[in-house]
């Protein structure tokens, strides 16, 4: 069952446009950032009730995903962080598909595993870890 609510286009400029790209070409524009691919989630407002979409690095694993709430390493998780964990149920967009999944936040080796597979879909992550003691949390998305 898709996520219903109004939308609220996020502040952040580049998020924004690289989401509205992603959507409007149907998932052929906007799909990769730095040449790595980029998958669009879709989580409800843990306050508002709306319909965010954020812009995150593909990491997927035999039809499961991940996300990373990485923010470049800054020393808070991302907003959208807080929603998913209020409300589990996400969308996820890669390229032309869009799925409803349950988002699970993973720890010890299962996170292990997951984080081995982040950086290799996207070896920055392992600099912004680096970078913060905030521990960077993943999720697993298994589809509904
Ligand atoms: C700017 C802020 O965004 P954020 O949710 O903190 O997310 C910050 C970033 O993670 C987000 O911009 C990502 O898209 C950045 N980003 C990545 N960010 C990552 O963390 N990981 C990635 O792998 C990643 C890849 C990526 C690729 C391309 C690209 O263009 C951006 C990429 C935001 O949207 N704030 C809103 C609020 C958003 C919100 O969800 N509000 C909740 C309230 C939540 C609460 O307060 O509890 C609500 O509506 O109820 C606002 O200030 O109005």
């Amino acid at each position: 069952m898709p996520i219903t609510g109004e939308y609220a286009p996020s502040p952040n400029d580049r998020a924004r446009k690289q989401t509205e790209l992603y959507e409007s070409s149907g998932g052929t524009q906007g799909t990769t950032m730095n040449g790595m691919p980029v998958v669009i989630l879709w989580t409800l407002g843990a306050r508002s009730g709306k319909i965010r979409k954020t812009p995150l690095m593909r990491v997927e694993h035999d039809g499961d995903y991940a996300v990373v709430a990485s923010l470049g390493g800054a020393p808070q998780h991302p907003v959208w962080y807080h929603n998913v964990v209020a409300d589990p149920h996400v969308e996820l967009q890669d390229g032309p598909e869009r799925h409803d999944y349950t988002a699970r936040e993973v720890t010890g080796e299962e996170k292990a595993l997951w984080w081995k597979r982040a950086v290799e879909a996207y070896p920055p992550y392992a600099d912004y870890q680096e970078r913060t003691d905030r521990e960077i949390p993943v999720f697993v998305l298994e589809r509904r």
